[in-house]
């Protein structure tokens, strides 16, 4: 399993980090095998998984619960869990005892929370306990209604400029690496060359340290809207929705199962059951 320390360095040579998303044990245990440097049991799970319209309404528990089974799936693997919505944002010593029992329970190596302002001293907290924290930077899909939705974010200079910012008290407060979502390309450019700690992106072009995108998105697997940033390498759902076509159509014309597919008694027992008639 790679450390923080691996990843700095990693940084610093220039290799690039691969992370992605997942919230089961096969999700997981493809991943672990593909070598992806990083998996992320991200909130995203609620929409692409759990099948609610925005993050909002993921638990600790459903965090918790995915969790475990993604570090069964990649028991080899730096897992990165998000603190769902509403979890961080009370008293620090309350959001402590909640990342800790996510620690505990889940085996986790580090925990993410989206933005800065607040949310630094939770990084400070978190990171003095112990804990590994990712920060998140950008789009926050767990701010959205006060965002005004899925919006590209530090288009002006103005607000890039509070985004570098962000970036530099992150870093400081002990973050060990920052998640930079949906900004322009420049920003992430400016933004990694500024701080130590690796720098993923998500719509935000190709100067990030490392990249990630949700598993759902980058096989294709679902029905979902596919954000702009995405590249599809792989179409699992087409796979997916021809085989249970084909299931249905087989069980309905009674060509599945055949023999092959059945178990068989023996003759003779079969004789002393009927009598010989079948
Ligand atoms: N399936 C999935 N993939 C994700 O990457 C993802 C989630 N869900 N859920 C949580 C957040 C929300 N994310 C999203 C979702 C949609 C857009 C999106 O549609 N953006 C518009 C551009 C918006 C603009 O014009 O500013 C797009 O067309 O891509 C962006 C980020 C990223 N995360
Ligand atoms: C989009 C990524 C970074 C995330 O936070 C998630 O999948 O929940
Ligand atoms: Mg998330």
């Amino acid at each position: 399993m790679k450390t923080t320390a691996q990843f700095l360095k990693m940084k610093e040579q220039g290799e690039k980090i691969v992370m992605i998303t997942a919230y089961d044990y096969p999700g997981a245990k493809f991943s672990e095998a593909a070598g992806v440097d990083m998996i992320l049991v991200g909130d995203s799970l609620g929409m692409v998984v759990l099948g609610y319209e925005s993050t909002m309404r993921v638990t600790v528990d459903d965090m918790i619960h995915h969790s475990k089974a993604v570090r069964r799936g990649a028991p080899d693997t730096f897992i990165v869990v998000d603190m769902p919505f509403g979890s961080y944002h009370g008293d620090v010593n309350e959001t402590l005892k909640t990342a800790v029992q996510m620690m505990q329970l889940t085996n986790a190596n580090a925990l993410k929370v989206e933005g800065a302002d607040d949310v630094i001293p939770v990084i400070k907290k978190l990171t003095d306990a112990g804990i590994p924290v990712v920060a998140h930077l950008g789009l926050l899909p767990q701010s959205a209604g006060v965002l005004g939705g899925y919006k590209v974010q530090g288009k002006t200079s103005e607000q890039a400029e509070k985004l570098i910012n962000d970036a530099l008290l992150v870093e400081q407060a002990g973050a060990c690496a920052v998640v930079l979502e949906c900004i322009p390309h420049q920003l992430t450019e400016i933004v990694s060359e500024k701080l130590t700690i690796p720098t993923i992106g998500i719509g935000a072009g190709a100067k990030a340290d490392g990249q990630v995108l949700v598993f759902h998105d980058l096989l294709q697997y679902g029905n979902h809207h596919i954000p702009k940033f995405v590249e599809s390498f792989a179409h699992v759902g087409d796979e997916v929705e021809r085989g249970i076509i084909t299931y249905t159509q087989a069980v309905k014309a009674g060509t599945f199962p055949t023999l092959q597919q059945s178990f068989t008694m023996k003759e003779d027992e079969l004789i002393e059951l009927y009598g010989g008639v079948k």
